[in-house]
């Protein structure tokens, strides 16, 4: 028979702060023992009850009025509940309702840091460790406890075994094993790990789910009380409302803010491009039918769709998975009906997937709706920007210099990037796109009379190198090497969430000869990339007509031949400047968009200075759609191109850096097509699809 958790809890912290440390250990200790007890109870009977609920109950005469079915079921339903639950505890339930405030210290796994004092006064030193990592886990910026740490990590005795987290949440740790896999190219051990961390997270949402239930938030002081079916209306809502919290609870880690967004629909992303790099096309194809549930309309993934059914043929039917359709589907329900009871009695309603079709939200509603998805989403960027760096993708790459000794936040340089023949190459294709004058002729600068400015993009690339005027590797090269920034600044930046690019250009500015004397003015003035900068009020203002949806800007350099030109930070003052980078050939300089990183570039007094400047967008529905035509382009170029290629074009696999090879391997990327075609012994050594393809069937 376990005693309430409030209880035991109280009395623990009354034994602590009496300093009876061996009570005030014993008590909390079993607080937390009958809490999850009460967790475990709750679950398995709800699992139970829902189950019985459904078949027993008796069809009653068929004229027996909805109402009458609708509550003997209800009753049904809760009867069994009580009981199980009774039976369980070995007490009435309403015995273990705790206060709003109690619940919370449990969630936040307050117990834990009493307990690891009292543990550490009784000189169990090893349980004082794991119960003081276990809160500091969903505390990290709990100061007090971060000194504790550092002194258990010094004193000698302490096995770094203890540093043990007892609520540990284990498909955190799977999922980031398998981003890990991913990000260094190992698919098959991703796809194994991810597919483990699915499987826990959609258990885990199940458990978060049965919890709603029992959930009756008290301390509604309200005069007038509500009728029978208000108050089961209200009551409904709420419940629904908790089941849909719950994707933002499993899709935060412990001691984060914030959830990592899409989470569910991440696992697929990640799945479908894993397996289709081992080459199981039929399971990738099942994983983009899954993520298309979410997102129907995304391009990207139709057309993937489209080509693995080319490939697998009509007969094979690909579908997405039955249980993600269940929730998929389960979930637009919840929806609807939160919605239609927002529209028609009121409430707010903080929705947590961006998913949820635009046509769920009532017309009354949408405005709303568009605004606290973009409030999420500033606030998801705030809580990213505060938290530590993710893994880097590429070997081979340095980090020159962190926020720290770029004086200031979100800021990077990262070198080795591109190798000096890349970066050769791509400016042959600048100085040949140059040559053709039309849609990208020098003209003047937009920033300044000095210099000639010229902009190239990626989709104007590969079109110039369709109709033969640039080299057609040197175009692809463009796309290429904007796609590893993209996935170093996403891993660096925003490891776990998708990192969409907004806008590309290979860009040169050359000074004009002979009008450099006595210049005072910049190559590009101060100013942020994704606010308005207002020096005199120190302030940045996200309106228009400033692109407000870029959240990470790049700049990959290419030549270091001119003189000036260097990029500089400076305050929110535009004039005292806090770092400077100089350019060179395979250097990435990467940083938030915003009114943090105000930015300009010298003047270029001689010679001519050459980049690919890149901004990136959390928000899929800003990612650049000219990046994907110009994806079409290089595939159907692929195509084209692989009938009419000689043996020099075919380079030995093994080569990862690229160091050595003129084309760099292709950067594994999400938004790389997945049915390119390989030419046999390139990069990976792999088969040519069409063989894997035809092993499947
Ligand atoms: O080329 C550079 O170094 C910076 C360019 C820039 O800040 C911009 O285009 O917004
Ligand atoms: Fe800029």
């Amino acid at each position: 028979r376990q005693s309430p958790y409030d209880l035991l809890y109280a009395d623990g912290v009354r034994a602590y702060f009496a300093r009876d440390w061996p009570r005030a250990a014993e008590l909390l200790q079993r607080a937390l023992h009958s809490y999850s007890q009460l967790r475990e109870a709750r679950r398995a009977c709800q699992g139970r009850c829902a189950e019985e609920a459904g078949f027993a109950g008796s069809p009653g005469p068929a004229a027996a009025s909805w109402e009458t079915r609708f509550f003997d079921r209800v009753l049904q339903r809760a009867e069994c509940l009580g009981e199980c639950l009774g039976r369980r505890l070995g007490a009435e339930p309403s015995l273990h309702r705790a206060s709003r405030e109690i619940q919370e210290d449990f969630e936040q796994r307050e117990p834990y840091n009493y307990l690891q004092v009292a543990l550490f006064q009784l000189k169990k030193l090893d349980e004082a460790v794991s119960a003081a990592h276990t809160f500091f886990i969903a505390n990290p910026q709990h100061l007090q406890m971060r000194e504790d740490m550092e002194k258990y990590q010094r004193m000698a005795g302490v096995k770094p075994g203890s540093f043990r987290d007892l609520q540990a949440t284990p498909y955190w740790e799977v999922y980031e094993a398998g981003v890990q896999h991913y990000n260094v190219d190992e698919y098959l051990q991703a796809a194994v790990k991810l597919e483990e961390s699915l499987k826990e997270v959609l258990l885990a949402l199940e458990d978060c789910r049965a919890l709603c239930e029992g959930l009756q938030e008290d301390g509604t002081e309200e005069e007038m009380q509500p009728g029978l079916y208000e108050a089961i209306a209200a009551h409904y809502i709420q419940v629904l409302k908790c089941r849909q919290h719950c994707v933002l609870e499993i899709a935060t880690k412990p001691g984060r803010v914030s959830a990592t967004d899409d989470f569910i629909p991440a696992h697929f992303d990640l799945l479908q491009f894993a397996y289709d790099q081992v080459g199981n096309q039929a399971l990738a194809a099942e994983c983009a039918a899954s993520y298309l549930l979410f997102y129907p309309a995304d391009e990207m993934m139709l057309e993937k769709m489209r080509q693995y059914q080319a490939k697998l043929g009509e007969r094979a039917s690909v579908t997405a998975r039955e249980n993600i359709q269940r929730y998929v589907q389960r979930s637009l329900r919840e929806k609807k009906l939160i919605y239609y009871a927002l529209e028609h009695l009121g409430g707010t309603f903080n929705d947590p997937d961006p998913w949820t079709p635009d046509e769920l939200v009532p017309e009354s509603l949408k405005e709303k709706h568009r605004e606290n998805q973009e409030k999420q989403r500033l606030k998801n960027l705030d809580v990213g920007q505060q938290e530590q760096r993710g893994p880097l993708t590429f070997e081979g790459i340095t980090i020159t210099m962190d926020s720290l000794q770029l004086n200031g936040s979100q800021r990077v340089v990262f070198d080795r990037v591109l190798t000096d023949s890349e970066c050769k190459d791509l400016l042959r294709l600048a100085k040949a796109a140059g040559g053709t004058g039309d849609g990208y002729r020098g003209r003047q600068s937009p920033h300044t009379p000095h210099e000639r400015f010229e902009g190239l993009t990626v989709l104007r690339a590969l079109q110039l190198a369709q109709d033969g005027t640039v080299n057609w590797r040197d175009a692809k090269l463009l796309l290429h090497a904007s796609e590893k920034s993209r996935k170093i600044v996403e891993s660096y930046f925003t490891p776990g969430k998708r990192l969409h690019f907004s806008f590309t250009h290979l860009v040169c500015r050359t000074a004009v000869e002979g009008e450099q004397d006595g210049r005072m003015d910049l190559s590009h003035p101060v100013h942020a990339d994704n606010c308005l900068l207002d020096p005199e009020g120190k302030e940045c203002w996200r309106e228009p007509p400033a692109y407000m949806f870029r959240d990470y800007s790049g700049i990959l350099y290419l030549n270091d031949d001119f003189q000036g030109g260097s990029l500089f930070f400076t305050e929110l003052d535009a004039v005292t400047i806090t770092a400077q980078v100089r350019p060179k050939c395979g250097r990435l300089v990467a940083f938030s968009s915003g009114g943090e990183n105000p930015h300009g570039v010298w003047a270029v007094t001689r010679g001519r200075r050459c980049a690919i400047a890149l901004w990136y967008t959390l928000s899929p529905e800003h990612a650049e759609q000219e990046r994907m035509e110009a994806e079409v382009l290089m595939r159907q170029g692929d195509t084209e191109q692989e009938q009419s290629y000689t043996d020099d074009e075919v380079h030995v696999g093994a080569d990862r850096s690229g160091e050595a090879s003129p084309e760099p391997p292709v950067p594994k990327g999400r938004a790389r097509s997945t049915s390119q075609r390989r030419m046999p012994g390139s990069e990976s050594g792999q088969q040519p699809q069409e063989l894997q393809a035809r092993d499947e069937l």
